[in-house]
């Protein structure tokens, strides 16, 4: 992983002459005028853990080796990928990095690795793919540690007849269906930051995959959990199903790491698919699209995946930049669906001749097969595309919110609203795009994405259009993250939308788990 940017520096993709164009004429880009701060020349502050704290944590995972406190080891366990965190380590802001990196083989390990901060009095930041993008791995703590989870990474059973397995949670998603795939199994579950976030990470944050539609939210996958906490083990997830009291999952899952540390998951399974197929559809409005998703949601069939893009996403996605400023004078010009199915190849092919017919009453054309395979086969590269826009002067960044059915236009409207009026107002006129791609029976998620030209402090230009943005989603109903978690970048909204006693009860959770505050200190909850 790129330690200032996105993922593989292998496949780093440059900016399409098209679209460095439409940043100039319509968004007003200017080339940046500074280049990020090398890795060398990063101002570190010294480790600060004492050598006895430091030999304690080399006692816990066995040997020194696995406890790091080399520059670039704590350079790379800054932060999360936020746009935000991107600029901040560009412009050479180190002031959030670990003490250490300590990297734990097994529970009875991170058990000991926990006794040993207690006893030292460090605070510690589970770290799985560091992909977070809500400031999750940024505590509001000076001395911590790096938790980093890569070495529990084993497949460590799968239950061909429930169609169960249990994951380390340092597996990264192409690590974990590589090892179901070789037992004729998959997962299902396909973030867009697929190729570098973790189990755990899926676990923590409650994460949903681009296929959400048909193999689920990755918390609904999820039918036991391992968590190691400074008080000890808590493990759920005896039989599918229990009503012996309240559901602990439920407890655990979305936690971020302020509760304790999961150290296995047990995921429902799916035999793989014998046939993949992605097409795409077209719709005349942004509404008459979201009313055919509907539709599906709630009458089926239901595909595998079921993204719906709103006109100027179409417009960008189908690489027509040019057309866009005429395009939106004259009130767009259509929507882009894309419909998947996954499965056998009878169960494919008659979902996906029924979703074509309700599709079809619905007021949408067949494009064919281009647009879908075009997604499927580019469906992780959008997050390079962002490395290149912050070089070349722009700003971009994403949000997501959920909201039920009836909700769903005026919390649309509310937040390109508010993006537009606020980065509008301080001069950087955005093009806000959104999409539908997790769909319920009751309800949707909204996924913006904002791209506009860099204010002179980029980071402190986004926040109030940011701030506008969560206001916007509470005062329409939405949830202030379907997908992405709190971190601290989402924690005082989502304070303001659980409400102060579901607050209260969850600091009494984690005072009975974590008594001195050491596990993510102002992550998910206030510290005070
Ligand atoms: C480009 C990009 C695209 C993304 N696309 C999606 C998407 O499509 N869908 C989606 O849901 N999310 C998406 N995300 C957000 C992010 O990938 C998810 O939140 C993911 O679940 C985080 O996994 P991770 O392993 O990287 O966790 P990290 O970022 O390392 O950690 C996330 C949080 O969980 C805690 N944590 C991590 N591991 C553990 C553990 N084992 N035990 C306890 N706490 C733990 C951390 O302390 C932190 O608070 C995207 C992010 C980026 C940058």
């Amino acid at each position: 992983m790129l330690w200032n940017g996105w993922g593989d520096p292998a496949k780093a993709a440059p900016l399409p002459d098209a679209v460095a164009g439409l940043l100039h004429d319509l968004l007003g880009v200017r080339p940046s005028p500074s280049t990020p701060v090398a890795l060398k020349d990063l101002e570190l502050s010294d480790p600060t853990l004492t050598p006895a704290a430091l030999k304690d944590l080399a006692d816990a995972v066995g040997t020194a080796d696995h406890v790091r406190t080399d520059a670039e080891s704590r350079v790379r366990h800054i932060r999360g990928k936020s746009t935000p965190d991107l600029l901040r380590i560009r412009a050479g802001d180190v002031t959030d990095v670990p003490q250490a990196v300590v990297l734990p083989a097994s529970h009875e390990e991170v058990l000991a690795v926990l006794r040993a901060c207690a006893a030292h009095a460090v605070a510690v930041v589970p770290f799985g793919g560091g992909t977070s993008v809500v400031g999750g791995l940024a505590p509001e703590r000076g001395e911590f540690i790096a938790l980093d989870l890569r070495r529990m990474d084993a497949l460590l059973d799968l239950d061909p007849v429930s169609r169960t397995a249990v994951l380390q949670p340092g597996l990264r998603g192409p690590q974990a269906e590589a090892l179901l795939a070789a037992q004729g199994f998959t997962l299902g579950h396909f973030p867009q930051s697929f190729e570098w976030a973790t189990v755990g990470g899926f676990a923590a944050a409650r994460s949903s995959g681009q296929a959400s539609a048909g193999y689920g939210r990755f918390d609904e996958m999820v039918l036991g959990l391992t968590l190691a906490t400074p008080e000890g083990t808590i493990e759920t997830g005896r039989a599918p199903r229990s009503a012996a009291g309240p559901d602990l999952r439920q407890l655990v899952l979305g936690s971020e790491g302020a509760f304790g540390v999961i150290t296995s998951v047990t995921v429902r399974v799916r035999p793989q698919p014998e046939q993949r197929l992605y097409e795409g559809w077209r719709f005349a409005t942004f509404a008459e699209g979201a009313a055919a998703l509907r539709r599906l949601a709630q009458d089926g069939p239901r595909p595998t995946v079921l993204r719906l893009s709103d006109e100027t996403e179409t417009l960008v996605g189908l690489a027509q930049p040019d057309a866009i400023g005429a395009a939106l004078a004259d009130g767009g010009t259509g929507c882009l669906a894309v419909t998947g199915y996954e499965g056998t190849s009878a169960d494919t092919a008659r979902r996906r001749e029924e979703a074509a017919a309700v599709l079809r009453e619905c007021g949408g054309t067949l494009v064919g097969i281009e647009p879908g395979e075009r997604w499927a086969h580019g469906r992780y590269e959008a997050p390079y595309l962002r490395d290149a826009l912050l070089d070349a002067g722009a700003f971009a960044e994403t949000l997501e919110t959920a909201a039920f059915w009836s909700r769903i236009p005026e919390l649309y409207t509310a937040v390109r609203t508010a993006l537009t009026d606020t980065l509008t107002g301080a001069g950087t006129p955005p093009l806000v795009m959104c999409h539908i791609s997790h769909v319920y029976e009751n309800g949707a998620s909204l996924y913006f994405t904002v791209v506009s030209a860099q204010g002179e402090d980029p980071v402190a230009h986004w926040t109030p259009a940011k701030h506008a943005a969560n206001e916007a989603v509470l005062a329409a109903g939405g949830t202030i993250s379907h997908h992405h978690g709190v971190g601290t970048d989402h924690r005082d909204w989502y304070v303001r939308e659980a409400g102060p006693l579901a607050v209260d009860a969850l600091r009494a959770v984690k005072a009975r788990l974590d008594p001195a505050g050491l596990l993510n200190p102002g992550v998910l909850l206030p510290t005070d």
